[in-house]
């Protein structure tokens, strides 16, 4: 039968797939595995724990990006200490460079020139390439997905797995496609096109799928601009964000350090054009974006689907339709502290964050300087705001001070600051106090987001900068800026010498190991039949950070964190919540009337804060796909059932009455009612009822995955990059930033 026409999402599962289980998950082999110190140390550990090793350590790199700080380091940098002096912070810092050193990784530190946040060097480095299978333990791994690269985030328990195996169990997603097409108004840019789609298809409607970003619009963007666009395809619930490799994607990787060279190139780039989705190919979804509907944006609530043109006004909850939405909105409101009708440009900031994964690149700083510059050659920040701009990388933050960007941010009274994640997470120096507003060019404004009681309003560059000289949130068309598009010549990556040759790095002053993995991690749990009190909890999209924020990431262990466990909730003026309340405190099965629990971020953190504090079951209309991943990894079972059912079982819970949860049967029992059916996919049900370690089953394909690799070398020679890991010399060599 001749072939089907295929999407580009399903020609790259098809070329990846090592074997198929007999549920039908695809055991998928990764081409490129980028790791940094938040998700990885319990990882390492539990490669330790087994005694296992880094399978293919040329296929991963590391580097540090979110607990480093980002203030100026002029003066040479001893050592970590000197530099990291969060104690919790320096411990996962080190714990990276000790894991780097032990298994053999490529690592860009804090003394290496290529540092950064790992989307933004990734790309830079031409580490990432179309066609491959990219992961990372982190939600905006979806970021790499612009190369037209099926790209992903996972938790820390699949981050082990793939250290170990090279490769990662996947349920395959659905095909979805968005289609942006027309001329873009001025003022319009990629971040508002994104932040449109996330309005238009809400925070849940990617859930399931991958998608692919088509269109005029999508095809006229740069490289750096397709990526501010994928990497939010996790704020829209995707599993992951694609567009189609072509010109603007060759020119940009040709000549990349890491990108491949002469001949290797040449069969490359022929095997790239081949991935485009082919005519006729079927998508499960097709949206169709009108590029004139689209304005300068902002958000008004703690939702990324919570936006508004510039010109628009703070909505009235009133006037949504859904009750959820309703109280959702309500509840957005009071934590924003802005009253309906108020008209956004009225809206005065104190913070303005231009930086992150989503807009730290040179394009995006060329943007911001370019509304600046428009302001005059005297305009200063207003004297309200804060403004601190970030590079993405280092490499970014040395392009834009050969531009002269630097100078325009400086003279107008931005802080100009060294690469990093800052206030994006705020799990670092860089964060913000409570009750400030920030304008902020990053990618969620979820409560605390940026800081405890923070209030996050998200936006393109430009619109910050323009928020900037004005003290509010402002509409960027009152300035007549030009923009430099970014040009790949002017947008050459650093020195092209070989980014893996003997690399200035340090020992760290002591080695931390971090105490080995609990016995129990070794000894695969089991979910059989759970009885208990269950909680209920009112709350739209609860997201990761809103059930364990920042601060409790800096762990390096898997334990103790039910204190951290909806920190943020149980620490406001409130202080009455469910899970401090008796009988709730004892819950072992939580009830959410809100669907998309556990949106947001792959912090494994989630799953095991819930699981310290001894629920094991979590009830919801729907859930965050890599959340559900991360607690089917921690033995805890997540059940789907309609928001009408959940609304009657967080009735029952209210009441104390105590459920059963029976994965044997599919059904939850309580007392003197009908028992409620669920249905949980065969691979889920069988290894919580048969508890496997998954990466032992996974190494019994050793030799599948060993004829996947010979295949792999013959006919995409181009990804063996065939290097052993760099040789991290001690530390005290040259420093250069
Ligand atoms: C720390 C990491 C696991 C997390 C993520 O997965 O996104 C972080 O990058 C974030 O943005 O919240
Ligand atoms: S979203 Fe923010 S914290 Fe997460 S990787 Fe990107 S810059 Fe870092």
């Amino acid at each position: 039968m001749a072939d089907l026409p295929k999407t580009m999402y399903d020609k790259i599962w098809n070329d990846h797939i090592v074997t198929t289980n007999e549920n039908g998950l695809g055991l998928i082999y990764v081409d490129r595995h980028l790791v940094h110190e938040v998700s990885s140390p319990q990882a390492f550990d539990g490669l330790r724990a087994a005694g296992r090793t880094v399978r293919r350590p040329d296929c991963t790199l590391a580097t540090v990006d979110h607990n480093v700080p980002t203030a100026p380091r002029g003066a040479r940098v001893r050592d970590l200490r000197s530099l990291v002096t969060d104690p919790e912070s320096y411990a996962q810092c080190v714990a990276l460079e000790t894991n780097v050193k032990d298994f053999g990784i490529s690592y860009f530190g804090l003394q290496d020139k290529r540092q950064g946040i790992v989307h933004v060097i990734g790309p830079e480095q031409g580490f990432t390439l179309p066609g491959i299978t990219c992961v990372c333990g982190d939600s905006h791994t979806s970021t790499h997905g612009a190369f037209g690269a099926l790209a992903f985030g996972i938790g820390t328990s699949e981050v082990e797995h793939v250290l170990a195996t090279q490769t990662i169990l996947q349920k395959k997603s659905k095909n979805m496609r968005i289609n942006v097409d027309g001329e873009l108004p001025e003022g319009v840019h990629a971040k508002d096109v994104i932040l449109y789609i996330i309005q238009v298809i809400g925070t849940s409607g990617g859930n399931d799928c991958v998608i692919e970003y088509a269109g005029s619009v999508i095809r006229g963007f740069s490289m750096e601009a397709r990526m501010s666009v994928c990497n939010m395809s996790i704020e829209a619930g995707a599993r992951a964000g694609m567009v189609a490799p072509d010109e603007t994607t060759y020119a940009y990787l040709k000549n990349r350090p890491l990108a491949p060279k002469g001949d290797a190139w040449e069969r490359a780039e022929a095997y790239w054009r081949t991935l485009k989705t082919d005519d006729g190919a079927k998508f499960d979804v097709q949206v169709n974006i009108a590029a004139a509907d689209i304005a300068p944006s902002v958000t008004w609530g703690t939702s990324p689907q919570d936006v508004v043109p510039i010109t628009g006004t703070v909505p009235d909850p009133a006037t949504f339709t859904s009750p959820e939405v309703r109280s959702a909105a309500t509840r957005a409101l009071e934590y924003m502290g802005l009253v309906s009708g108020t008209l956004m440009e009225e809206i005065a900031v104190d913070n303005i964050f231009i930086g992150s994964c989503t807009n730290g690149r040179i394009e995006d700083l060329r943007s911001a300087a370019a509304v600046v510059r428009a302001a005059g050659a005297d305009a200063k920040v207003a004297s309200t705001v804060t403004a601190m701009v970030v590079p993405g990388s280092s490499a970014v933050k040395r392009k834009a001070e050969e531009e002269g960007l630097d100078v325009i941010f400086k003279r107008a009274g931005f802080q100009w600051r060294e690469a990093g994640c800052s206030m994006c997470i705020g799990m670092n120096e860089d964060s913000l106090e409570p009750g400030k507003r920030c304008a902020s060019t990053s990618n969620r404004n979820f409560e605390g987001r940026q800081g405890f009681n923070g209030r996050t309003h998200l936006m393109s560059p430009a619109m910050a900068a323009a928020a900037a000289m004005y003290g509010k949130l402002t509409d960027v068309r009152r300035f007549h800026y030009k923009e430099t598009q970014s040009r790949v010549d002017v947008d050459t990556p650093p020195a092209a010498d070989d980014p893996v040759a003997e690399e200035e790095s340090f020992i760290p002053s002591h080695t931390i190991h971090p105490p080995p993995v609990s016995a129990d991690k070794t000894s695969p749990k089991v979910f059989r039949v759970l009885k208990g009190i269950a909680a209920p909890l009112y709350i739209e999209n609860c997201d990761t950070d809103m059930i364990i924020p920042k601060q409790f990431l800096k762990t390096i262990t898997r334990t103790g964190l039910a204190r951290g466990l909806f920190y943020n909730l149980r620490n406001g003026e409130s202080r009455d919540f469910i899970l401090d309340r008796p009988p709730f405190d004892k819950a072992a099965i939580l009830v959410s009337t809100g669907k998309n629990f556990g949106c947001g971020s792959s912090r494994e953190h989630a799953a095991w804060s819930l699981e310290d504090f001894g629920i094991r079951c979590v009830i919801a209309p729907s859930f965050g796909e890599i959340f559900r991943n991360n607690c089917l990894q921690n033995c805890l079972l997540t059940v789907e059932l309609n928001a009408e059912t959940c609304r009657v079982l967080a009735v029952d819970a209210e009441a104390g009455i105590e459920l059963t949860v029976d994965l044997e049967k599919e059904e939850i029992h309580r007392l003197g009612k009908p028992p409620i059916p669920f249905t949980t996919d065969p691979f889920r049900r069988g290894y919580l009822l048969n508890g496997f370690d998954n990466i032992a089953t996974t190494l019994r394909d050793t030799d599948a995955i060993a004829v996947y690799e010979g295949r792999r070398a013959k006919q995409r020679s181009w990804l063996e990059s065939g290097r052993q890991k760099i040789t991290i010399k001690p530390s005290g060599g040259k420093v250069d930033w």
